[in-house]
């Protein structure tokens, strides 16, 4: 009796080795599986904290498809930047910058080896956001509300301190340097803040988790000089200290030729270079804002000499008018990627080319 319950009792654990030895095999599998579903491009990138390559993008029409017969907004872009690199992003209104920064933080969708950020494709790897590893500031600081419509700007009776606080897992260390770079005062009720106190607290929580890779469209335009001055200071420093690596694109220069490591100049959707700073000589005169008006100069002069016309502007008597190239319609009011939809938005016009 004794030797039988032996024997079974044999028979169950060497079942159980074989059923552990499969689903070993199976999550070994699966796990090669994931490996090859990751991104050939994605192996060996990650020495570039930022890697554009090849990047076509083009905005898509009312149905979210591309537009037929429209060239792409950005074409056959190349960029990479090492960590640690802070890259100023220079172009004339319109050229592609906040289009391109966006793609960076992952809110357009471009295919996943085209553009590569801390290795990992940024739309498609939401982690890297979710981390703060990635982080983008930008534009007003507004909130979709329901009801309300689309970008209402965020004015609630709370005070500063309780949007910092909302953050999770930032240090308090870190806090009160934020805060005291940028001189916000926790008590600030957010909506009786002027527009340059709003827009500190903003950047003070976009800053708040320790990124590696810093997205920065033209968020200082409502600071005054020694807050921006301020400012960035502390991102060098980020910069150095910690190897992160920052795109700032903006139209304020002065003062500025110190902060870059690279200067990045983009003209209608393609980089014309990314260089390092030492080897523009106007930087190290003090010279950057001349620097830029004569690239921003040429450009125009190259435009009208090569009869590049501007978008056609839009003729409300020809709405409806469908031709070989293009169509004229309305939109009224829908956002792509938002849910509104109303014609309480009013009325806008979109040209189809
Ligand atoms: N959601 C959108 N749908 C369609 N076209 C867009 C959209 N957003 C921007 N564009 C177009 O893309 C082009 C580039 O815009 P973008 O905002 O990237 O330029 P920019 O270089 O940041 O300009 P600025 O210096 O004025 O901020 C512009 O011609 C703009 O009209």
């Amino acid at each position: 009796m004794a030797k039988l319950k032996a024997e079974q009792e044999q028979q169950q654990q060497q079942q159980q080795q074989e059923q552990q030895g499969q689903q070993q095999q199976q999550s070994n599998g699966h796990a090669k599986q994931q490996e090859a579903e990751q991104p050939a491009a994605v192996a060996g990138a990650a020495e570039h904290s930022i890697a554009v390559r090849h990047l076509d993008f083009a905005y898509p029409g009312l149905d979210g498809r591309p537009i037929p017969g429209r060239p792409p907004l950005i074409t056959d872009m190349c960029l990479e930047l090492q960590p640690g690199s802070r890259c100023l992003l220079i172009g004339a209104n319109g050229a592609g910058k906040t289009t391109l920064l966006k793609i960076l933080a992952g809110k357009h969708m471009v295919p996943r080896e085209q553009v590569l950020v801390l290795g990992r494709p940024p739309f498609h790897d939401t982690e890297l956001t979710t981390s703060g590893h990635l982080a983008y500031v930008g534009g007003n600081w507004t909130r979709d509300i329901a009801f309300a419509g689309t970008s209402i700007p965020l004015t609630g009776d709370f005070p500063a301190r309780k949007m910092i606080d909302a953050v999770p897992g930032v240090s308090e260390e870190r806090k009160q340097r934020l805060m005291s770079v940028l001189d916000v005062d926790p008590a600030w009720r957010m909506h009786q803040v002027s527009d340059g106190q709003r827009r500190r607290v903003q950047i003070c929580v976009g800053l708040l988790r320790p990124f590696k890779v810093l997205l920065l469209d033209e968020i200082t335009v409502d600071l005054d000089v020694l807050g921006r001055a301020d400012l960035m200071r502390f991102l060098v420093e980020e910069c150095a200290a910690r190897g992160a690596s920052i795109i700032y694109a903006t139209h304020i220069f002065d003062g500025l030729e110190f902060w870059p490591t690279h200067v990045a100049y983009v003209a209608r959707g393609q980089l014309q270079f990314c260089q390092p700073a030492s080897s523009l000589p106007q930087l190290a005169q003090g010279q950057l804002l001349e620097m830029v008006t004569g690239l921003l100069r040429q450009e125009k002069q190259a435009m009208q000499a090569a009869g590049i016309e501007k978008p056609l502007e839009y003729d409300p008597a020809r709405e409806g008018e469908v031709d070989a190239g293009f169509s004229y319609v309305w939109n009224n009011g829908w956002v792509p990627g938002t849910l509104g939809t109303s014609l309480a938005h009013g009325t806008n016009a979109v040209m189809r080319m």
